[in-house]
């Protein structure tokens, strides 16, 4: 059974702490959400039922979630460029939500993204 491990808010008055002060297993709820709902997203692939927007997206496939993506990404740009911050925000959470499917559908791992992300930041520090 996988075990998704949620902080309460008295986690989230860290947010205040300097970067030094904060270790990735004791981060924020907002920040480790992400990895969480990239779990969610997994348990869905692995135990498929009914009226789950995920499996309804794994049935559709490859093509229709990359296209999903295509279009959030689309809209994310719209909304940064005419919408409200809040409706900014909302175009963002749907394109990094369905990136995340898109990611799973790939049999890429969250991890495997953010990791490249820190090799490139290692190289940067050369
Ligand atoms: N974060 C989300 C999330 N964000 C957006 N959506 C869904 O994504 C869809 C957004 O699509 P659009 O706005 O493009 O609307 P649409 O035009 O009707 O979509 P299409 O018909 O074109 O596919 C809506 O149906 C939303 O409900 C999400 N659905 C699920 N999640 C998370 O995924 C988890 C698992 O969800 P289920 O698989 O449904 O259990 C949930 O607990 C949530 O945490």
């Amino acid at each position: 059974m996988t075990q998704i491990m949620l902080f309460n808010s008295k986690d989230d008055q860290n947010i205040e702490n300097t970067d030094k002060e904060r270790s990735p297993d004791h981060l924020p709820f907002n920040q480790n959400f992400i990895f969480q709902l990239a779990e969610i997203i997994n348990l869905r692939y692995n135990n498929p039922h009914e009226g789950s927007y995920v499996n309804d997206l794994r049935k559709s496939g490859l093509n229709k979630i990359a296209q999903k993506v295509g279009e959030e990404a689309v809209e994310t740009v719209i909304a940064a460029l005419n919408d409200t911050e809040q409706e900014f925000i909302g175009e963002t959470a749907d394109l990094i939500f369905h990136l995340l499917v898109l990611l799973r559908e790939k049999n890429v791992s969250l991890q495997m993204v953010t990791d490249k992300l820190l090799q490139r930041h290692h190289e940067y520090q050369k």
